[in-house]
């Protein structure tokens, strides 16, 4: 049995409990959480996690610690847990922007400590999640790690001085994908066209344009040419985006986000 505390049990603590329990692991898996809302814990009860009260009973209780709180607070996360760190315990941090030399420095200097940033699709097992490891990890501690969030959906091995430039590809960017799918939907209702349909037409051409992409073999440039009659409407469009600059807009949006994680790092 392996013994996995989370310390915060918001959006991806939750996601992440719920995926390690209705997947195939669940049944190998002891899960306990602690929350300072208590109600988010007692929500994953049926879930088969166990409640704590501290980060200290996390601490006993656990080989793998899930720190899922938000970086502006890990600090303070960090001393609490600092005493009941052992050279045994496997840390793994989700917070954006933080670095495994900082949970090493505030926990103890040997601290194995493995990286990961996740998206919420993972909710689904649609996820898709980097990992980077310190070099106290062992191969079969990294192991257990991977494999969960390949059963929660895709995960790809990284760098971990990459740990901050990734968030915009995976963990931040459901976000952006969400307001552009909001653009065409609010485009169809502006023309009278049923937001359901359009909704279910256009998240449809998203999956089927990221199959295309994953599967068909042929190049993104290719793939546009594909879609781009001679004269026809999707030039029409495509040259507004062109002129709108939309892949610098998009490089100045993931550049932000990077910026923005080295700012919360420490
Ligand atoms: N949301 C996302 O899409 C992604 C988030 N991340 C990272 O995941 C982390 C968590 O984000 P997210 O789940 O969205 O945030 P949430 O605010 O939903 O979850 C954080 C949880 O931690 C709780 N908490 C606060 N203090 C403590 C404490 N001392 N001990 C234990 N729990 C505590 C919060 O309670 P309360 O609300 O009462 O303060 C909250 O329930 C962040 O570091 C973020 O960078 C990474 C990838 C994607
Ligand atoms: O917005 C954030 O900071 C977190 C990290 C990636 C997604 N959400």
């Amino acid at each position: 049995m392996v013994n996995i505390g989370f310390i915060g049990a918001g959006n991806m603590g939750t996601a992440i409990m719920k995926g390690i329990s209705t997947s195939s692991l669940g049944k190998d898996v002891k899960l306990s959480a602690f929350d300072p809302s208590t109600e988010k814990v007692k929500a994953l009860e049926e879930y088969g996690v166990t409640p704590c009260s501290s980060e200290k009973e996390i601490m006993e209780n656990s080989k793998y610690v899930f720190l899922a709180v938000k970086p502006q607070i890990i600090e303070g996360v960090l001393e609490a847990i600092s005493a009941y760190t052992t050279k045994d315990t496997v840390i793994i941090s989700i917070a954006a922007g933080i670095g495994d030399e900082f949970i090493a420095k505030k926990t103890i200097p040997d601290a194995k400590v493995i990286l990961v940033m996740p998206n919420t699709p993972l909710l689904l097992g649609e996820g898709a999640s980097a990992l980077s490891r310190n070099d106290k990890v062992s191969d079969e501690e990294f192991d257990v790690v991977l494999n969960i969030f390949r059963i929660c959906g895709k995960a790809a091995v990284i760098p971990k001085d990459k740990m901050k430039e990734i968030i915009a590809i995976n963990g931040s960017s459901p976000a952006f994908i969400y307001l552009f799918a909001k653009g065409f939907i609010d485009y169809a209702a502006s023309v009278g066209i049923d937001s359901k349909a359009a909704e279910e037409l256009f998240t449809q051409s998203l999956i089927g344009s990221a199959k295309m992409i994953t599967d068909s073999g042929n190049t993104i440039d290719d793939l546009i040419k594909m879609v781009s009659s001679p004269g026809g409407t999707t030039l029409a469009g495509l040259e507004r985006l062109y002129e709108g600059n939309l892949t610098d807009v998009v490089k100045n949006c993931c550049e932000s986000c990077t910026k923005r994680a080295y700012e919360l790092s420490k």
